[in-house]
């Protein structure tokens, strides 16, 4: 036995207990789905009452589903609550999306804040502050402009919000689409990234994302206001852990969230997950490893190489096996966080998980290769941590 046959057992085992983990993985993300997401959401008699919500919206630039997208947040089922819009051009189309939605729904109580802020790096934060400053409500929701509620779901979220609880977010998905867009960004939230965001959630590991959060208001002004977290772009991982770190909770709440953005196309889809790679490998530096292996092909290849050694078995027929296995533990979980029917038949899901799951590895190594990240209309640099500047041009 020489030294390399010595390196070469242990790698083939990491491999092996990897991905029998990643298959606890895959069961406890099903399981943990089915009990967990589409309760129906109950307006309880409360002995306090429902507490108040501000809901912030940073929004930038109008998109063609921006007015039906923000008219479900005038139309909820919830007893108190107000709107701040945040819009930091000043003559960003936005506003009078807005300014419409206010004329038609004059019972409900919004405002509009624009010109923003320069208290951080962090361009949503800058543009949420002064919103965040005039609420007046002890909860805060922040919402990203591409987001569409349903009649119950700041309920739910309320509902969710326990004693123990400082935050509840939703897991990110799409609302439905058309064209090959619609179809791949479906698959990726429903599987790739639902499967972790739910392990995550179950062992309280967290995997935070911002597009859709309640929070305790007192509890951001306990850490030093929203401007605490200015200094990172990524401020939705770090305002769950300044939570986590004072002993609270976070958790999901059970609808996730549809996202239903007006630009719905691949490239812009694919940049948006490489920015999301920029920022987990800056805050969370172990990603470089796993984030890679833990893609079905990847780790189907590693691991069929690793039984190839360790028991002589048919590396090709393993990677078969495997792959066919994952593909319909995916489509179970995709069906169960659906909970309708899919606007896409089996064969559009094939074609849509091959092209992800294909795409990937690439998109990851992309993302690596030019670690500037773009943001709307700027460009930032990050350090190792998470912390980030802005790059003048
Ligand atoms: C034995 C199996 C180990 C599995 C290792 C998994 C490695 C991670 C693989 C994929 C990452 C998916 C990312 C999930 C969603 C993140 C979306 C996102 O990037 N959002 C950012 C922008 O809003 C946000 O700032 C970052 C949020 C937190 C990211 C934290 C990611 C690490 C999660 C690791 C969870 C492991 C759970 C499995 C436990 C066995
Ligand atoms: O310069 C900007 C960029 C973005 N935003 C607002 O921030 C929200 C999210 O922006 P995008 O939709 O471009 O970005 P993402 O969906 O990728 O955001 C997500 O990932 C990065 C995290 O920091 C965010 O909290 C999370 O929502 C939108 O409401 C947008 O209007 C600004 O207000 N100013």
């Amino acid at each position: 036995m020489t030294p390399l046959w010595y390196f070469l057992f242990g790698l083939s085992i990491f491999f092996m207990i990897f991905w029998s983990g990643k298959w606890v993985v895959h069961l406890l993300a099903i399981v943990y789905a089915k009990y967990r997401l589409h309760r129906k959401a109950q307006l309880l008699p409360l002995e306090t009452g429902y507490p108040g919500v501000t809901i912030l919206k940073p929004l930038m630039g109008a998109d063609p589903n921006l007015f039906s997208n923000l008219e479900t947040f005038f139309t909820m089922n919830y007893p108190l609550y107000e709107i701040h819009f945040c819009i930091e051009d000043e003559s960003d189309p936005a506003i009078m999306v807005a300014k419409r939605l206010q004329g038609k729904y004059p019972s409900i109580v919004s405002k509009i804040f624009t010109g923003g802020s320069n208290v951080g790096v962090n361009p949503k934060i800058n543009n949420m502050y002064e919103g965040y400053k005039a609420s007046n409500h002890p909860l805060i929701l922040i919402s990203d402009s591409g987001i569409r509620m349903k009649e119950d779901t700041l309920l739910d979220m309320v509902n969710h919000l326990k004693d123990n609880i400082a935050l509840v977010h939703q897991m990110p998905f799409t609302c439905d689409r058309t064209g090959f867009a619609g179809t791949l960004e479906k698959v990726y939230f429903g599987t790739a990234q639902a499967r972790i965001y739910l392990a995550a959630d179950l062992l309280n590991i967290n995997c935070h994302t911002g597009m859709s959060t309640l929070v305790r208001k007192h509890l951001i002004d306990e850490a030093g206001g929203l401007e605490a977290y200015s200094c990172y772009l990524a401020e939705d991982f770090f305002l769950a852990k300044s939570m986590i770190d004072r002993g609270w909770k976070i958790t999901v709440s059970s609808q996730p969230a549809w996202q239903n953005s007006g630009i719905c196309e691949v490239q812009f889809f694919q940049a948006r997950l490489r920015r999301w790679v920029k920022l987990r490998v800056a805050m969370l530096p172990l990603t470089l490893l796993f984030e890679p292996l833990s893609e079905c092909l990847v780790l189907g290849a590693c691991t069929a190489w690793a039984v190839y050694f360790l028991f002589n078995w048919d590396p090709i027929l393993f990677c078969l096996v495997h792959t066919l296995v994952w593909f319909f533990c995916d489509w179970i979980l995709l069906s169960i966080i659906q909970n309708t029917t899919l606007p896409f038949n089996k064969f559009d899901f094939v074609i849509g998980w091959v092209v992800r799951e294909a795409c990937s590895p690439y998109q990851f190594l992309k993302a690596l290769l030019s670690p500037n990240i773009k943001w709307r209309s700027r460009t930032y640099k990050l350090k190792w941590g998470g912390v980030a500047e802005e790059c003048k041009v």
